[in-house]
Formats: C-alpha cells, structure tokens, sequence
C-alpha cells in the first residue's frame, strides 16, 4: 500500500518532516537529487550533454544540488534558471551558490545544442496557477528539443491536486517523485505527461498521512498477499460464502454468467444465479457449476435468506419486476449486497436512494461515470469527472455505502477510510461485460468475509490486474470479458 498524496498534503509532511522531526531541509534535498542521479545510472541515460533549467522554489534547488552532484563526476550540465532572483527560496540560493563556487556557470537562456538529457527542476509541487509568459515559452522550448527527459518530483505544469495541465506541461520520459508519487501524475492527464515514474525515498515521514484520511492510497502487486483472503486446508464451500447473483432478463443472459464465473473465479463457496427462466438453460450449459433458480419457480424473499452475500444489478432491466426485486433485497436482506447497472439505474429512480439509508449491512455500488450521474440526479459527467474526490465522499456519508466510480482511474471510497485510486487496468477493458465481471469479483470477496471496503479496493484491483494480463496475451483491441475471468482463476500466481 503507498499514499498518493497531493502537493498541499505533500508540503505538509515535508513541513512536518523538517520542523517537527528535525531533519534539515537541505539534507531531504541532497537526497531528491542523488536519488535522480541513481535512476539516470539506472536508465543508463546518456549524460554526454546535460541540460538542467532551474526555477526559483525548492524544486530549483533540487536541480542545482543535482548539477552540483554531476559536477563531481566529471559531467559538467549546462544550467539554466528560469525563475525571478526575488523570488528564490533560501534552498534554491544556497544550493545555486554552492554550484557557482564549484566553478558552474547559469545561464538565463536555454543555449541551443543536442542536449542527452533535459531535466525539468523548474516547478514542483509548489505550482499554484497557470503557467504563462517566458516560464511557458520555456517549457515549450524544452518539450522540442531532443534527449531523454526527465522531470524532478512532478512535470511543472501538472498539478499535483488533480492530474489537470496548468497551461501547458513538461512531458517526460521519466518523473522522480520524491518519497511519494503524486495524485497528479496517477490521474490523467498528468499521467501521460510523467512518463515512467519512480517514487523514490529521500527522508519524509510519510506515517504523517496516516491520520491524515483524505490522503489518498493505491495498491501494488506486492500487495496482493495481505489483500487476497485466506485459503485454509480444512475449509469446505460453506466457509467461503454463499454468493447470489440478480442477474440477466429475458434474452440478456451474458451479465448473469459473466458476474457469476467471475464471483466462483475469486473462490466463492456456492453461486446461485437469480434470474427469468428463460436464462435457465443457457446459464446451465454455460456454467455447469452454478445453481439456476427463477423468478417463476421462486420468491425474491426465499432465495434472499439463502445467501451470504448479494449481487444484484448485471444485465438486470428496468422492468416493474426488476424494480420490486430490488425493492425487496433492499428492505429485507440482512446481507451485504453489491449493486451494479440496472440495479444503480432502478436505485436512481423514484426516490429508492433512501432506503439505502435504512440497511443494516454494507452496500456496495459500482457506478460507472454515467450511472453516477443517474445516481446524483443528473449531475454532469465533467463535474464529477474534476470534482470527484468532494462529490463521492459527501455520497458515501449521505447513504452509507461504499462506493467505487469506476473509471480508467476507479475510485472507491467509504467514510472514515482512505480514497483508494486504484492503478491497476487499461484501455482493453473498455467494454461490454467488463463491469459485471467486476460485480461479480466484489460479490465474490465479500462472500469470503473480508469488509466492503477491503473487497472492493481488492475487487478493483485484481479486476484491474486481470485486464492488464489479459492485454500482455491479446493486446489491446482483442480482450473479452471472459479473458477477464480467465485470467482472474490464476490470481494466486501474481503474488
Ligand atoms: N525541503 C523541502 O521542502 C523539499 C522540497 N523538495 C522540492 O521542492 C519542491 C517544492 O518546492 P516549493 O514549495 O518551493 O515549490 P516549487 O519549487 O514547486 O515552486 C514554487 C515557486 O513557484 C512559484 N509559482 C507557482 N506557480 C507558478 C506559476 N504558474 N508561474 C510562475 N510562478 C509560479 C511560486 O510562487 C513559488 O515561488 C518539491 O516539488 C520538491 O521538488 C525536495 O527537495 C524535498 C525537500
Ligand atoms: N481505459 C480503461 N482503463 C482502465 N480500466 C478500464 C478502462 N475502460 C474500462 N475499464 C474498466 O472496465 C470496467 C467497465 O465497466 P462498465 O462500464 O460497467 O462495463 P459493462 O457495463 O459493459 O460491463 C470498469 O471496471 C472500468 O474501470
Ligand atoms: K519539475
């Protein structure tokens, strides 16, 4: 697990880091700069013609004390600072003196030459408006010439709140992310801008963020062996839960088996598919393993009471049978439940939100952008899209559900946890049947008895995981939901 935190978050720790630790400051910045110095040898970059232009914040001083440390190996980098001498922090003077007196010369333009390598030390985290004028003119300069590029901490000109281009950005080969990669270059657009990112520890004390629970967190691969619930030896199908799956309608029997194999894929004890009898037979012959039960055949109440866990939602409909089951599950089943599609678009309508509220168990809903939208009463997809950290924790509080906005970057969010940005996935996934594996694979964690939020947060990335082996068989055009499956039965393999 690791924190993305935003600039402002990111400063705080530094300010908690050097004033309230102790830790001086110029020694973080001594260690930003010989970890870049580190990730260049790494990438064996050519350093045959180094150029490295300087602004007049920390994120300046970062690159002066990396020119300073070329130096010493011989490599002598042409220096440019860009920033206005008034403004120049005290770091930034100090480490831009140090280098003069190793005999290094600044220039105030960038000399024209083949330049290897362009570092980017210009703005940091610290950026805080559009970049314009001669800083803009700069940049695009920069984003010409030829030679690796790589950005110290943040491209300048992404924002490190929200991923969004102030004007215009750095696009590098390579960002070094000081201690923590930064929520901007995790969401896009920033994230195209960052290239290849190395988060790379120089000193900050990041248990600073624990407390701090709007930080956001993601998960990485090597996570995965603390997130999968266990596997005993002397277990039987009962201990990992009965899953039951509303799924499907009269000819849409795709969603039910897709959300189904997903849930028994994560190693659900027992699936029993709800769904019209006319599903029944294609179901059957298509997953063998599941029980087919019907609307006509059973009640809502009976079969509800049967399970340990709920999936309601895939491939579902809007008909008044659809709504009155929902209705039912909603006000009588004492289990978690999932809702994804028809169940969020039946959720949106006549005012079923609220009996959100008067659930005992966790909820689960997996909107996409769209269904979000239906679900805040026509708010506008750009709205959401820029304002969606604010916008799902107010939802999250309001109906006490946990709640994953499923995007290229999907967010799920509960109150009192950590926004988890999930990092896992591509652009393969991107289509039909994708989400109801995903219904299914939540469904399927919850059975095993871990929390809402814990499977949701594992359910995405795994789901995300499954998406990106699927792409290194197929590429990115030929991926079906059921590669998605596939790919998810061999989960344990990616520990
Ligand atoms: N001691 C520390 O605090 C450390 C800071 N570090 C580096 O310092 C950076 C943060 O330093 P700062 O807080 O000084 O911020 P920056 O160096 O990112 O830039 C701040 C300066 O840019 C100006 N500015 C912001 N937006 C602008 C715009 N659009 N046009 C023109 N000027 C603009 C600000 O007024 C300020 O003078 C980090 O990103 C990191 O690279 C690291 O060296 C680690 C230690
Ligand atoms: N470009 C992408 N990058 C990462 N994940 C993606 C991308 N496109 C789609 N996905 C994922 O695929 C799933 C699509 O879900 P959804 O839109 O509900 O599909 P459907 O309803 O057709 O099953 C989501 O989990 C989403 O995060
Ligand atoms: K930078």
């Amino acid at each position: 697990m690791r924190y993305l935190p935003t600039g402002k978050k990111m400063g705080e720790a530094d300010r908690h880091t050097i004033d309230g630790i102790g830790i001086p400051s110029l020694v973080l910045m001594e260690r930003a700069a010989l970890q870049c110095l580190h990730v260049i040898a790494a990438r064996q970059i050519d350093t045959g013609n180094v150029l490295i232009v300087c602004g007049s914040g920390n994120n300046g001083g970062d690159g002066f004390a990396l020119a300073r440390l070329f130096l010493e190996k011989g490599v002598h980098p042409t220096v440019t600072f860009v920033g206005k001498e008034a403004s120049r922090s005290e770091e930034c003077t100090t480490q831009m003196e140090i280098f003069k007196t190793l005999g290094g010369e600044i220039f105030s333009e960038i000399p024209e030459k083949d330049y290897t390598l362009v570092v980017d030390a210009i703005f940091g985290v610290g950026l805080s408006r559009e970049i314009s004028g001669r800083y803009a003119t700069i940049l695009e300069t920069m984003n010409q010439l030829k030679g690796i590029k790589l950005a110290m901490d943040i491209p300048s000109g992404v924002s490190a709140e929200n991923g969004q281009i102030l004007g215009i950005g750095f696009r590098a080969d390579y960002t070094v992310s000081m201690q923590c990669e930064k929520l901007g270059t995790v969401l896009f657009p920033g994230k195209e801008y960052a290239g290849e990112v190395f988060a790379v520890p120089i000193g900050i004390d990041e248990t600073y963020f624990t407390k701090q629970k709007e930080v956001v967190r993601t998960c990485d691969r090597k996570d995965l062996k603390s997130v999968l619930p266990r596997r005993l030896m002397n277990s039987h199908k009962g201990t990992y839960g009965k899953v039951l799956l509303i799924a499907g309608s009269e000819g849409m029997s795709g969603a039910a088996f897709f959300s189904a194999a997903a849930a028994y894929g994560i190693g659900a004890g027992l699936v029993k598919i709800y769904t019209p009898e006319s599903n029944r037979q294609v179901l059957q012959q298509l997953l063998p393993e599941a029980i087919i039960t019907t609307y006509e055949k059973e009640s809502v109440s009976s079969v509800t009471e049967w399970a340990d866990v709920i999936g309601i939602g895939p491939g579902l409909s809007k008909g008044k049978k659809a709504a009155e089951i929902l209705e039912t599950v909603l006000t009588q089943a004492e289990v978690p439940c999932v809702i994804d599609a028809d169940g969020l678009n039946l959720l949106a309508e006549q005012n079923r939100l609220e009996l959100l509220k008067t659930r005992k168990q966790a909820t689960v809903l997996t909107p996409h952008m769209k269904e979000m939208s239906r679900l805040l009463g026509g708010k506008p997809v750009a709205e959401i899209q820029t304002g969606r950290f604010e916008i799902l924790k107010k939802f999250v509080e309001e109906y006490s559900v946990t709640c994953v906005l499923k995007d290229a970057r999907t967010l799920v969010m509960k109150q009192d946890e950590h926004p988890y940005l999930n990092t896992t996935g591509n652009q393969a996934m991107a289509k039909g049947g994708s989400g109801d594996v995903l219904t299914g694979v939540i469904t399927g964690l919850l059975a095993q008895r871990i929390s809402a939020y814990d499977a949701a947060i594992t359910g995405v990335f795994l789901h995300g995981m499954a998406g990106d082996q699927a792409k290194k068989e197929k590429g990115s055009y030929g991926v079906l939901a059921r590669d998605l499956i596939h790919e998810i039965e061999y989960c344990e393999r990616w520990q």
